[in-house]
């Protein structure tokens, strides 16, 4: 099925006769647009204005369905045609707000002072209680630099802001967490380590989001170890436990055995790394990985895969290729075999688009909106969080890889992000594998911690 990322809402004004409408409707329908939802604004005697959104597979394309309704004419007017999604981002994503009513001075002296002061002393005596008198144990910091906002490259922090909200909105969807976005003024990773140490006290975990390769691996491997929640990058481990989740389900699938199989990175960036670290250690005996920058190919052979020449040999050689370069379009479909498994992931736009990849003869294809890492990150944090655990360790990350695909109904090759059930799974096998590593704090909680 063709993809439809153009999105708008056409505000047409039509006679109030009937078929005016349906005049309308055949318009964008023949000029390839595909209908939402249709919106009465206004009734009038002579006219009708209606908000109808339409879903179209370019810019060209919405062009020439804006054009068919104005070429109608007889009283149809086109007034706007507007971006959902823009509209949908006026006055941002998230909001904080209170879990406590303060309807009376009794809610007033309770929630804020003087009765909060003893609160206060309570911590100050046992710092660990902030865990219970606080969010702090229910907060996941979103920290970007914005150098590599999805596959739009560096952007910069503050045009980054919509991801880090998003991520925020997914955390308290799926996983019940408050996401707070931090945006970094400095790439430079003993600034990030700095900054990310003075404020680290305020949460229960770091997400580290959008932070590009290779500062992204030192900015990670000091924070695990000089800060003591957890921290982990998504980019990395995060789409590395999705990609696994999406391999399995697809060797099960196809009677493949992954160990086997000969796997191929293309884009060894945060991502690619990651996915090749995770498949390695997962015991994949041969991992063959591209990049178009020499230090990238020598970081995978120092992890022990297998740097190569170039896409046309990875694509000859490999069963199982996976991309991650943020280039749109970089795999042609002549260069798939017959039989490969294909996950291109970059977003927003794909290495190549997944029916163009099963045309070409592939056994199974997907792109980074089915496979992504918010299958993932939301019960990571809260199987984390709920332990107590203070890493984010690989058997954590496994045993999330194994609860993603658990849930995968067969014939697909990931879970729908929208089913409770692969989240509730996720952080139910994490908590368990950091409870059995850290069994102490385990048993902290089991006594009296009020998280979720
Ligand atoms: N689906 C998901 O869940 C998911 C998760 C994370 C990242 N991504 C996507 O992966 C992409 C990369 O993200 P990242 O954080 O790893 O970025 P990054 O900048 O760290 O890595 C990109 C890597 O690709 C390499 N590259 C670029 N063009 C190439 C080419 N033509 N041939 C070979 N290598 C090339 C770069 O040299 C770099 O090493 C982005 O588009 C992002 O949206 C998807
Ligand atoms: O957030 C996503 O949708 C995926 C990922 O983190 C990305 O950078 O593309
Ligand atoms: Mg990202």
């Amino acid at each position: 099925m063709a993809v439809r990322n153009v999105i708008r809402s056409i505000i047409v004004e039509t006679p109030s006769k009937p078929g005016n409408l349906g005049k309308v409707t055949t318009a964008i329908g023949m000029a390839g647009g595909d209908i939402g939802d249709v919106t009465t604004i206004k009734i009038g005697p002579l006219s009708t204005v209606r908000d109808i959104t339409v879903h179209c597979e370019s810019d060209e394309q919405l062009d020439d369905v804006v054009e068919a309704i104005k070429k109608l004419e007889s009283g149809i007017f086109v007034h706007a045609v507007s971006d959902d999604v823009l509209r949908a981002h006026e006055g941002g994503k998230i909001h904080m707000t209170s879990r406590m009513d303060i309807r009376s001075l009794a809610d007033l002296r309770r929630v804020y002072t003087p009765g909060v002061a003893n609160v206060c002393r309570v911590i100050q005596e046992d710092p660990e209680k902030a865990r219970y008198y606080t969010s702090i144990g229910n907060s996941v910091a979103i920290i970007t630099d914005g150098t590599a906002i999805l596959g739009l490259g560096n952007i910069g922090p503050l045009a980054g802001m919509p991801v880090m909200e998003g991520k925020a909105a997914l955390f308290d969807r799926f996983a019940g967490i408050s996401g707070i976005p931090i945006l970094l003024d400095t790439s430079n990773p003993d600034e990030v380590v700095r900054t990310v140490k003075n404020i680290y006290k305020g949460f229960g975990g770091i997400l580290l989001e959008d932070i590009g390769s290779p500062h992204c691996f030192e900015i990670e491997e000091r924070l695990k170890e000089e800060i003591p929640i957890p921290v982990m990058h998504d980019d990395q481990h995060g789409t590395a436990v999705v990609t696994l989740a999406a391999v399995i389900s697809a060797c099960r699938s196809a009677g493949v055995t992954l160990k086997e199989a000969v796997v191929g990175q293309i884009g060894l960036g945060a991502a690619g790394l990651a996915i090749c670290r995770m498949f390695m250690a997962y015991g994949v005996r041969e991992m063959c990985g591209v990049d178009r920058q020499p230090a990238a190919l020598d970081r995978l052979a120092g992890y022990g895969g297998t740097p190569l020449d170039s896409l046309e040999d990875l694509m000859s050689r490999c069963n199982i290729v996976i991309a991650t370069t943020g280039v749109p379009g970089l795999i042609r479909p002549e260069m798939i075999c017959r039989g490969q498994v294909i996950l291109a992931l970059s977003n927003p736009k794909p290495e190549i688009e997944p029916e163009d990849a099963l045309k070409a003869g592939a056994a199974f294809a997907a792109d980074g909106r089915s496979v992504n890492n918010v299958l993932g990150f939301p019960g990571i944090f809260r199987g984390a969080l709920n332990a107590r655990a203070s890493q984010i360790t690989h058997s954590m990350l496994v045993a999330a890889a194994r609860a993603i695909s658990n849930c995968t109904s067969h014939g697909e090759i990931v879970p729908h992000p929208l089913d409770p059930k692969v989240h509730v799974e996720v952080a139910r096998a994490v908590e368990q594998v950091a409870s059995q590593e850290n069994p102490k704090k385990s048993k902290e909680k089991v006594n009296g911690s009020p998280l979720k």
